[in-house]
């Protein structure tokens, strides 16, 4: 029997019969056809070995497969291609002639728009001169590009071997193997037990840079310095980690910093975040996002949602981690500060959802009918930290850790579900104590929409200051209280989120003047003064923000910023056009998105 006792509405797997224990791939790039072809090598476990199963049915959408085989014996099998839905894409279901064969091969090839792959052309990459591919499983495209049993609740190991064009280096969310460059071939293998979204792959030409022993950065020749020196704390992160969490059990961790078009900050690949190069601030400011990858390393790679109904637990972990990482490193203000960023953000967010937030501002949530990217927003990273902010307040740290570790430990390589999370913290940690857990409105914030009334709200001396210069420059125009040398990034994020609504445009020149925000190299702080000159139709930054929307794909920068152009009639035109010329260069994962706010 397997210990499966979940539902995952996203999956069309057989799974309580039989489960996928590795996947081998083998897959060669074309650039040009913009496909990756070969096979597809699964290795089968049955929940009954003796009983085995008549059939399995696997994940696949806008695949081609041509053939199925046994491995060794080269017989083939049959197979049948479901309708396709337009959610989950379509059933592949292989006949298993002898119900407990341990292997089938599967021959196929990509489509040019497959979900989960970007190619980039040479125009596209900052040198100019090679073609880069990169790879997004997370949440339901894994299947996009190989099939498989797409479930977070299937856990498989991996090797593939890699065919490339010259010029071009493969690397993937793996260990090196045996690479021969010369003829364009590639090996890796990651040995320890994953979800399928985790299997990643980059493509493109690709240098690397050591900064310790155990971590280092990938990212194109004209990116690799910048990118080696924004990363250089990596090692410290690591170890301040695993002074918090216990072993860091991936053996190695490197980056990659990826052509702008990449559609997040970061993606926690093991062994290899993936990360955008709009992190690169040259002060090292926003290096959070990769202590929040590593801490995937623990919550999300290490214990995964079983479902993604159970999000909140790999990101609301994730971030809670984060700023215990970022505290010890940069200090509890730095901690409090992207705490206090995160709440106006998570209140933001769940007041333009409108009447949607009675889904999706929950922690656990029902996503029937729905891809699982349709409930994606701050709420099960923000609303999920700050619900451990309650508990470690409540407990204390010293106990709250002691829990995490245990957590951890316990369900180290495992899936976990809402509900076995919860009987396990009420057992562990309450110590079935029932009147804190009532106290403490567990239930509340993990069931109900919106955010409890005991949310931990940190005081920072910082943030009464970037407030009252806010209120002060927006009633008067007083620059005095902006403290433009002294000043660092959260700072003036929450001076440009504080400002009201409307500003007026002198208002707005002088302080552009004296803080230079069109031209920051900082891309938070873009964002939020793009944000503050669209609301006003400030014309003098717009170019700015053209610039900002056609230089970089990350969807978190683009879909406000998009949702603010079209929703002010003044600038509507304005996000057509600028669409209709960046749309191209976006990830599918971003155009989903954004097809949906600006219609061209
Ligand atoms: C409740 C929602 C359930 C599941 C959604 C799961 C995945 C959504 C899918 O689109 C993938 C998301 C990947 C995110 C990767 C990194 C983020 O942490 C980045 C956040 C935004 C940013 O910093 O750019
Ligand atoms: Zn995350």
């Amino acid at each position: 029997m397997f210990a499966y006792s979940f539902k995952d509405i996203h999956t069309y797997g057989n799974v309580e019969q039989v489960q996928t224990s590795h996947v081998s791939l083998d897959l060669s790039l074309d650039f040009d056809k913009k496909v990756i072809s070969g096979s597809c090598e699964l290795t089968l476990k049955y929940a009954d070995p003796k009983k085995g199963a008549a059939h399995i049915d696997l994940d696949t959408r806008m695949l081609t497969v041509t053939k199925v085989v046994e491995p060794g014996t080269g017989r083939t099998l049959k197979f049948d291609l479901g309708e396709n839905e337009s959610l989950l894409g379509r059933r592949l279901r292989v006949k298993l002639p002898n119900p407990n064969i341990t292997k089938i091969e599967i021959h196929y090839h990509t489509d040019p728009a497959a979900g989960a792959l970007q190619w980039l052309e040479p125009r596209m990459t900052t040198s100019k001169k090679h073609p880069f591919l990169l790879t997004q499983g997370q949440a339901i495209l894994s299947r996009t590009w190989f099939p498989c049993m797409d479930s977070p609740g299937v856990r498989v190991t991996y090797d593939a071997v890699i065919r490339v064009p010259k010029g071009i280096t493969p690397i993937m969310s793996a260990a090196h193997g045996k690479h021969e460059p010369e003829k364009g071939i590639y090996r890796f293998e990651l040995k320890r037990a994953i979800p399928p979204y985790l299997i990643a792959l980059a493509a493109g030409e690709i240098e690397f840079k050591a900064i310790s022993d155990r971590c280092g950065v990938y990212a194109e020749p004209a990116v690799l310095e910048k990118a080696a020196w924004e990363f250089a704390d990596m090692e410290k992160m690591m170890k301040a980690a695993e002074g918090l969490y216990g072993e860091y059990r991936w053996e190695r961790w490197d980056t990659i910093v990826l052509p702008p078009s990449f559609p997040f900050g970061g993606m926690e690949n093991p062994m290899l975040t993936f990360a955008t190069p709009t992190l690169l601030a040259g002060d090292r400011s926003l290096v959070n996002v990769m202590a929040h990858e590593l801490a995937h390393s623990w919550s999300g790679n290490l214990v995964t949602n079983a479902t993604w109904s159970d999000f909140w637990l790999n990101e609301g972990f994730t971030v809670y981690f984060e700023r215990r990482i970022v505290e010890e490193l940069y200090g509890k203000e730095t901690a409090q500060m992207h705490t206090l960023l995160g709440q106006r953000e998570l209140h933001h967010e769940i007041a333009e959802m409108g009447a949607k937030n009675k889904e999706f501002a929950k922690l656990f949530q029902d996503l029937s009918g729905h891809d699982p990217d349709d409930a994606f927003s701050s709420v099960p990273y923000e609303k999920g930290a700050n619900f451990l902010f309650v508990l470690e307040k409540y407990f204390g740290r010293r106990a709250f850790d002691a829990f995490l570790i245990k957590y951890f430990d316990t369900h180290a390589f495992q899936s976990m579900t809402t509900a076995k999370f919860l009987a396990f913290m009420k057992k562990e940690l309450f110590q079935g104590n029932e009147t804190a857990w009532k106290e403490l409105k567990v239930d509340e914030w993990v069931y109900q929409a919106g955010v409890p009334d005991n949310m931990v709200i940190p005081k920072s001396e910082k943030f009464d200051k970037t407030r009252a210069a806010a209120k002060a420059f927006s009633e008067t125009g007083n620059l005095d209280f902006i403290d433009k040398k002294g000043w660092v990034t959260e700072e003036w994020l929450d001076f440009l989120n504080s400002l009201p609504e409307k500003v007026d445009h002198a208002k707005l020149k002088k302080l552009d003047e004296h803080c230079n925000f069109s031209n920051t190299g900082n891309s938070e702080v873009l964002f939020a003064w793009g944000m503050v000159a669209i609301r006003n139709t400030y014309k003098p930054a717009l170019p700015a923000v053209e610039h900002f929307l056609m230089r970089q794909g990350r969807r978190k920068f683009l879909k406000p910023l998009y949702q603010a152009l079209w929703d002010n009639p003044k600038t509507r035109d304005l996000s057509k056009e600028i669409y209709a010329k960046a749309r191209s260069g976006y990830h599918p994962i971003a155009t989903a998105t954004i097809d949906d706010i600006v219609k061209i």
